[in-house]
């Protein structure tokens, strides 16, 4: 059974679904992206990870950890460094 752009969008007119599904698209390619730089990233941190401890050292640095909460903070407010955080989980496992 099919459903109606109302039922998919949440909109009330033909007008705002068509938008609202045009946006989401948009949104679908930005997560792609978004997703694609978190795994990149997972890869680079992984890279200094190794690193830092086949030299002897910890995997964890938690002063430059600070440096990055202190930039996501920054520029995105509180949930900025909710968000730093996850992503540091993601990149270095939990502490
Ligand atoms: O910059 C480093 O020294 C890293 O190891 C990378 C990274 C990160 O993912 O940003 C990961 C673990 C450290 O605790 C700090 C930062």
């Amino acid at each position: 059974m099919s459903t109606t752009a109302a039922e998919r969008t949440g909109a009330r007119t033909d007008d705002a679904a068509a938008l609202i599904g045009d946006a989401r698209e948009r949104i679908d390619a930005l997560d792609d992206r978004i997703i694609g730089l978190v795994q990149e990233r997972m890869a680079v941190s992984a890279v200094i990870q190794e690193a830092r401890i086949t030299s002897g050292g910890r995997r964890v640095n938690l002063a430059r950890e600070m440096e990055i909460l202190g930039r996501y903070r920054d520029a995105l407010g509180k949930p900025g460094t909710s968000l730093a955080m996850t992503l540091l989980e993601l990149c270095r496992g939990r502490v």
